[in-house]
């Protein structure tokens, strides 16, 4: 079972004799509550009291046994507390371990707000539920078995009738639970998509404004809140009836067994004293009972929430062998491949040979795949057919990680993240680049002079959308990031698309420079780029080989070359 994974886990993360000490003191405190009725109950034998009020020091005594109890409690719930919430630390930060590792095409299916609020939200449900429903569970049970044992002692007869309700009880709790379950997992999912699409908006918040998408967006947002909204009414409707069914059943059966016991007094079956002590044992189970009905609720709450998150931890990783393996050349080699995303296949079996050291264009139609035969060669996907090798290495047999210590890919998007340039230029690289090189980088791709402008340097911080940067100097500093490591192979998609032509000549002329003697695939939209490589591979729209050579061959004999290239003279 799910639930139990997620305990298996928790059991593993938690400071054993810290959690046993605080839940044994928590025993202690419990055991010694249970006898607070006992000395009530004697307080009323005026026997006992005549005596007690001649004797300052039992009632000393009784005082600081009534505190100890309290200072008990406390101290256990402190213990249990902070270990549980140790324990959720280190399952945040093992979820979001597994998460980071997990391959693109496994996340492919989720959407990033969700994530966000399985590692937050769900979380503090599992924190709530280590570190206040379980403890108060188990105590409840003792003080409700310690009540009975005592009722017993008073009157077994009267004990006997009064259970009578526990199965009635358990007729309300368990088909109502059941349901709830249900509702928890419907009210944690709409969570999941609204923070989302909220974290989504509002990293494109200028796009939104811009075609007036306000009022739309707060209708779409109100309807998802709405059904939150209803979902949740649902639950606390549901769990409302059924603690009100309970606590009326509880106090109908006291007022009944009151009766009942009234009637022994009666009789002088039962002393006065006895009948208070019986009804004080009651009444103190009274919130036990109430709060385990509630508990019964929240362990549907976490039982939801348990399952988004193994299912996460279910989710496949990525390989993160970083053996050293020989690699002859840098030669790319696919042979037959065929890739779908989901049924349809975008890559029909594509055959192309790379040579080694060589800089090489992709072009054709738009979808034709040209981005994805660079998420294969990073390893993003994995499920495709046919060979694809790299010097003599079949890439199926090498790692992603290995991959990537290899290939440096420059996306098409220009995405900085939060954080100072610095950070971004450095980011997954440790401390392996010198400051030499940084320089040196920086110098050839023309961002020192911008740097040297910014009051803090290379230490300014930049907003996750890169607010404060041009898209043309957010595409440079990308540039940039991806040559501060020196790779073999290099792909770049359309790495000069938001640069003007004469910031274009400087960067293309950098980027030939930080890649000789490299094998470069480069998805081009630009003449000068397509006319500079070595060799170019033109794709047909069913994501097949429709040529490869120089350009020179590929315009005399290749009919989609040309028509590409007269498009593109056209839209420059
Ligand atoms: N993660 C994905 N899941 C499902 N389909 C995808 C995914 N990524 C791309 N596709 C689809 O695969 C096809 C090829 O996309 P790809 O980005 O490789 O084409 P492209 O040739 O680079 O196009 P463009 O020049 O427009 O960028 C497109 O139909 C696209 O919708």
């Amino acid at each position: 079972m799910i639930t139990n994974q997620l305990f298996k886990l928790l059991i593993n993360f938690l400071n054993k004799p810290k959690f046993i000490l605080g839940f044994v003191l928590s025993l202690i405190g419990t055991n010694l509550g249970l006898l607070l009725p006992q000395l009530i109950g004697r307080l009323l034998d005026v026997k006992f009291l005549t005596e007690i009020s001649s004797q300052p020091n039992l009632l000393a005594g009784m005082v600081l046994f009534f505190i100890s109890v309290y200072v008990i409690r406390a101290t256990s719930s402190y213990l249990v507390g902070t270990c549980g919430s140790q324990a959720l630390n280190k399952i945040q930060k093992y979820i979001y371990d597994h998460l980071l590792k997990t391959s693109v095409q496994e996340l492919d299916t989720y959407q990033s707000g969700d994530l966000a609020s399985r590692l937050t939200n769900d979380m503090s449900i599992v924190l709530n539920f280590i570190t206040a429903v379980i403890p108060n569970l188990l105590l409840n049970f003792i003080i409700i078995a310690g009540s009975i044992y005592f009722l017993f002692t008073i009157s077994p007869s009267m004990t006997l009738i009064s259970l009578v309700i526990v199965p009635v009880l358990l007729l309300i709790i368990v088909p109502i639970n059941a349901r709830l379950e249900s509702y928890y997992n419907n009210y944690q999912t709409g969570v999941g998509e609204i923070s989302s699409r909220i974290s989504h908006k509002f990293v494109h918040i200028r796009l939104m404004k811009a075609f007036r998408g306000e009022r739309s967006e707060a209708r779409e947002m109100g309807k998802s809140f709405d059904r939150l909204t209803a979902n949740y009414k649902k639950i606390i409707g549901w769990s409302s009836f059924q603690n009100t069914l309970i606590s009326s059943l509880m106090m109908g059966f006291i007022i009944l067994i009151l009766v009942l016991a009234g009637g022994e007094v009666a009789k002088g079956a039962m002393t006065m004293s006895s009948l208070m002590t019986f009804v004080l044992y009651l009444t103190q189970m009274i919130d036990p009972i109430s709060d385990i009905s509630e508990g019964a609720t929240e362990i549907s709450e976490f039982k939801s929430v348990s399952n988004r998150l193994m299912e996460v931890l279910k989710l496949a990783k990525d390989d993160y062998c970083e053996d050293k393996f020989g690699l002859e050349n840098t030669a790319i080699n696919m042979s037959g491949v065929n890739f779908a995303y989901d049924t349809d296949n975008i890559l029909n079996n594509l055959s192309v040979q790379i040579p080694s050291g060589k800089h090489v264009a992709i072009v054709g139609p738009s979808g034709a795949g040209k981005s994805t035969i660079f998420s294969l060669l990073m390893k993003f996907y994995q499920d495709y057919q046919g060979s694809i090798q790299i010097g003599q290495q079949e890439l199926k047999n090498l790692s992603p990680s290995q991959v990537r210590q290899m290939i440096s890919y420059i996306p098409q998007d220009n995405t900085l993240f939060h954080g100072t340039i610095r950070e971004n230029l450095l980011y997954g690289k440790n401390s392996s680049v010198s400051e030499e090189r940084l320089q040196e980088i920086l110098e050839q791709l023309d961002l020192s002079r911008l740097i040297d402008e910014l009051e803090k340097g290379i230490d300014t911080g930049i907003s996750d959308s890169g607010t404060g940067l041009s898209e043309e100097q957010k595409q440079r500093f990308n540039i940039a990031r991806a040559f501060l490591v020196d790779h073999p192979i290099y792909l770049l998609d359309e790495v000069t698309a938001s640069l003007d032509s004469v910031t274009e000549s400087i960067i293309s002329k950098a980027i030939d420079k930080f890649t000789a003697g490299k094998t470069r695939l480069t998805i081009a939209h630009r003449l000068n780029t397509i006319r500079e490589a070595d060799y170019i591979l033109v794709l047909n729209k069913n994501g097949s080989v429709s040529d490869f050579g120089e350009h020179q061959q590929l315009t005399q004999r290749s009919s989609l070359y040309n028509h590409f290239l007269s498009e593109l003279q056209e839209a420059s």
